[in-house]
C-alpha cells in the first residue's frame, strides 16, 4: 500500500471532519448511557456537569472540541507516519534513490506538523486542566464551608475521613484522570478503526491445519488482545480497593505528622516521643503493609501486560513472512504490517493497560463524591432556626441533648435585654459549652426557639482561643476584616488590653499562636470584641488564662466601653460574680435556675 503524498493535506483535512463528525455521533450516547446507568458515569457527571454545563458558558465544551480535533489530528499523524514507513522501505528495498530523497523531504514535513501538535496538544490540555480544577477548587472549598459542613461533618454516622487531601490532591487526580482516560479511550477507539483499516489492505490468507482463514492477520490480533483484556481485568480487579486504601492510609498518616507538629509542645513537655513514634509507626506500618500487597499485585498485572505486549512484536512478521519470501509483498509493507498490528495491538489493550488507572480514577471520584454528599448531609441535620432579632436574647423551651440522647437541659426559657449579662455555671460535662453550641446554631441535638442578633452583632469566645493565619491585625478584627484606615481603632484596644506592645507588629504575617500565650490570646480575643462592638457577646470560659486582676479589668472594660452589650458567659470563678446580674445554674440532668449572681 502506498500513498499519494501530493493530495495528503486536502485528503486528511476531509478525513479529520469526517471522523470529528462520526467521533461525537458516537460518543454522545455513550457519554449519556454511562451517565445513567453506570456508577461511576453519574459520579462523573454530578462532578463534572456543573463546570461543563453551556448553561454556565460555551469555553469548557468549545475546548474539549478543540482537544477532540487534535486527539484525532494525532491519529491522522500515526497513520500518515506508517504509510511514509512503507514507501520508504519500499525505496530502500528498490534501491531507489529519488524516492528515497523525496520521502526523506515529506518526513521534514511531517515531523514538524507532529512536533507542533505534540507542544500544542500540550499547552492546551494545561490550560484547560489548570482552569477546572481552580473552578472545583472554588467549589469545594465553599460547599465544605457552607452551613458550618466543615464542622457538622463531625455529628454524621459515617465520618469522611481527610478532606484537606480531597480537596488538595483529589481535586488535580480527577481533572487529570477524566482527561486523560477520556482523550485515551477516544484516540485508542480511532486508531483502532484506522489501523484495522490499514490492516486488512496488508494480511492475506493463512492456512492452518489445512484450513484457509482469510485474513488472519485482523481475526489473530483480535482474539489475542481480547482474551488477554478479560484475563487482565481479572488480575487487576484488586488495585482499586488497594489503590483506594493507599490514600486513605497516606493521609491517614500525613494528618498523624501534622498533628505532632501542631502539638509539638504538649508532646515536649509530657516527652511522649515515644507513645509519639509508635503511633506514628502504627499508621505507618499500616500503610507499608497495603503498599507491599499493592506492588505484588502490579507484579502480576504488569507482569502480564508486559508479556502480552513483548509477545505481539514478533507475530506479524511470522504470518507474513512467507508472503514476502514469495515476493507477494514488498518489505514496506511487512514493516507496515508490523507497525499496524503493534498499533491495533495498543488500542485494544488500552483498556487492559488502563484499568490500573481507571481503578485510581474511581477511587478518585468516590472520594470526591462522598466528600459532597457529606457535605449536603451535614446541611441536612437539624439545627435550632435562630431568628434575627437585635438588641434582645430570647430563648424559650431549649431542649439539649448528647449525641447519644442523654438531655443536658430541658425547656430552659430567658430574655435578655441590652446591657444585662447572663453567667452560666454548672460541673464540668453538665453541657455549658455545648449550650453555646446550640445557640450558634451548630449543635444538632437541640430544639426550641433563639431570637437573637446574628452576623457579626454576636460574637462567640470558644474555650479555645483561635487565630486565624495572617496578619496580626487580621486576627484582631477576625471576623471582620480590617485595613491599614483602621490602625489607630485598633492601637487603642491593644492597649485598653495590655498589649501596646505589638502595635508596632501589626503587619507581622505569622503563626501568632505559636508565640502568643494563652493568656495573651484571650486578651486579644477580647480586644476583638472591643473592635468589632457587637449587641451580644458569649464567653466560654474567656479569662480562664488570665489571673483574678487582669479579668477583672477585662471584664470592667467589656462593661465601661460596651454598655449596652448584652453578655453570656461560662466560667467556674465566684469573681465573675459580680460582673453578671444573672446566674443560670446547670445540673448536666435536663434542669436548669436562674437565680441573681
Ligand atoms: N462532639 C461530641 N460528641 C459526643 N459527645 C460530646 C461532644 N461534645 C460534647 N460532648 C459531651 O457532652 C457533654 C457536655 O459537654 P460540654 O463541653 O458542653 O461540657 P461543659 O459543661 O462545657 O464542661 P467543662 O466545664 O468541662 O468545659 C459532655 O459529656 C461531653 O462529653
Amino acid at each position: 500500500m502506498s500513498a499519494d503524498w501530493n493530495i495528503q493535506l486536502a485528503a486528511s483535512f476531509i478525513w479529520l471532519g469526517k471522523a470529528f463528525l462520526i467521533t461525537l455521533v458516537c460518543l454522545v450516547p455513550v457519554l449519556w448511557l454511562a451517565s445513567r446507568f453506570t456508577r461511576w458515569g453519574r459520579q462523573f457527571r454530578q462532578l463534572a456537569w456543573p463546570y461543563l454545563r453551556p448553561g454556565r458558558g460555551w469555553k469548557p465544551l468549545l475546548t474539549i472540541a478543540l482537544m477532540l480535533l487534535l486527539a484525532l489530528f494525532s491519529v491522522r499523524m500515526s497513520v500518515l507516519f506508517s504509510f511514509w514507513y512503507n514507501g520508504f522501505y519500499s525505496a530502500l528495498q528498490d534501491l531507489n534513490i529519488g524516492t528515497f530523497w523525496f520521502l526523506l523531504g515529506v518526513f521534514s514535513v511531517l515531523a514538524t506538523i507532529h512536533v507542533a501538535l505534540a507542544l500544542l496538544t500540550y499547552y492546551i490540555g494545561q490550560a484547560f486542566e489548570i482552569r477546572w480544577r481552580s473552578w472545583l477548587n472554588d467549589w469545594l472549598t465553599q460547599d465544605w464551608l457552607a452551613g458550618d459542613a466543615y464542622y457538622r461533618t463531625q455529628f454524621l454516622d459515617v465520618v469522611v475521613d481527610n478532606p484537606d487531601q480531597r480537596i488538595e490532591r483529589d481535586i488535580a487526580a480527577f481533572v487529570n484522570g477524566s482527561r486523560t482516560l477520556f482523550f485515551g479511550a477516544v484516540s485508542a477507539l480511532v486508531s483502532l478503526v484506522e489501523f484495522t483499516e490499514i490492516l486488512w489492505g496488508l494480511s492475506g490468507p493463512l492456512t492452518i491445519a489445512g484450513v484457509d482463514i482469510p485474513r488472519a492477520m485482523i481475526l489473530i490480533v483480535y482474539l489475542y488482545v481480547i482474551i488477554a483484556t478479560l484475563i487482565a481485568f481479572k488480575l487487576g480487579h484488586p488495585l482499586i480497593r488497594l489503590n483506594f486504601m493507599n490514600e486513605k492510609l497516606s493521609a491517614n498518616f500525613r494528618y498523624a505528622l501534622m498533628r505532632l507538629r501542631e502539638y509539638a509542645e504538649n508532646v515536649a513537655f509530657y516527652q511522649g516521643g515515644a507513645v509519639e513514634n509508635r503511633t506514628l509507626w502504627s499508621r505507618f506500618s499500616a500503610l507499608i503493609a497495603n503498599l507491599w500487597a499493592l506492588v505484588f499485585r502490579t507484579l502480576k498485572f504488569d507482569g502480564f501486560n508486559l508479556a502480552v505486549t513483548q509477545a505481539a512484536v514478533v507475530f506479524p512478521f511470522i504470518v507474513q513472512a512467507p508472503r514476502f519470501f514469495s515476493g507477494a509483498i514488498k518489505l514496506g509493507d511487512v514493516i507496515q504490517t508490523s507497525q499496524a498490528f503493534g498499533q491495533v495491538q495498543d488500542s485494544l489493550s488500552f483498556f487492559r493497560t488502563s484499568y490500573d488507572a481507571f481503578a485510581q480514577y474511581r477511587a478518585t471520584l468516590d472520594r470526591l463524591t462522598g466528600f459532597l454528599d457529606a457535605n449536603t448531609q451535614a446541611r441536612a441535620l437539624p439545627a435550632i432556626a435562630i431568628e434575627t432579632r437585635a438588641n434582645t436574647l430570647d430563648v424559650a423551651g431549649l431542649r439539649v441533648q448528647r449525641p447519644d440522647g442523654k438531655v443536658l437541659l430541658d425547656g430552659l426559657t430567658f430574655a435578655m435585654q441590652p446591657g444585662q449579662t447572663l453567667l452560666i455555671k454548672g460541673p464540668s460535662g453538665s453541657g455549658k459549652t455545648t449550650l453555646l453550641r446550640a445557640l450558634a446554631g451548630l449543635w444538632p441535638h437541640a430544639e426550641g426557639q433563639v431570637r437573637r442578633p446574628t452576623g457579626t452583632q454576636a460574637l462567640f469566645l470558644s474555650q479555645r482561643p483561635y487565630l486565624p493565619l495572617g496578619s496580626l491585625r487580621d486576627a484582631l478584627a477576625y471576623p471582620a476584616t480590617a485595613s491599614a484606615a483602621d490602625d489607630s481603632r485598633i492601637n487603642t484596644v491593644l492597649h485598653q488590653v495590655s498589649l501596646g506592645h505589638l502595635s508596632a507588629r501589626l503587619d507581622d504575617v505569622t503563626d501568632w499562636s505559636r508565640i502568643l500565650s494563652i493568656g495573651e490570646q484571650q486578651r486579644l480575643a477580647f480586644a476583638r470584641v472591643l473592635f468589632n462592638r457587637p449587641q451580644l457577646a458569649f464567653l466560654d470560659e474567656a479569662t480562664s488564662a488570665t489571673d483574678e486582676g487582669l479579668e477583672h479589668a477585662l471584664y470592667s472594660l467589656l462593661r465601661t466601653e460596651l454598655p449596652d452589650c448584652m453578655l453570656v458567659s461560662i466560667g467556674h470563678r465566684s469573681t465573675l460574680d459580680a460582673f453578671h446580674a444573672v446566674c443560670l445554674q446547670l445540673d448536666g440532668q435536663g434542669a436548669w435556675h436562674l437565680n441573681p449572681s
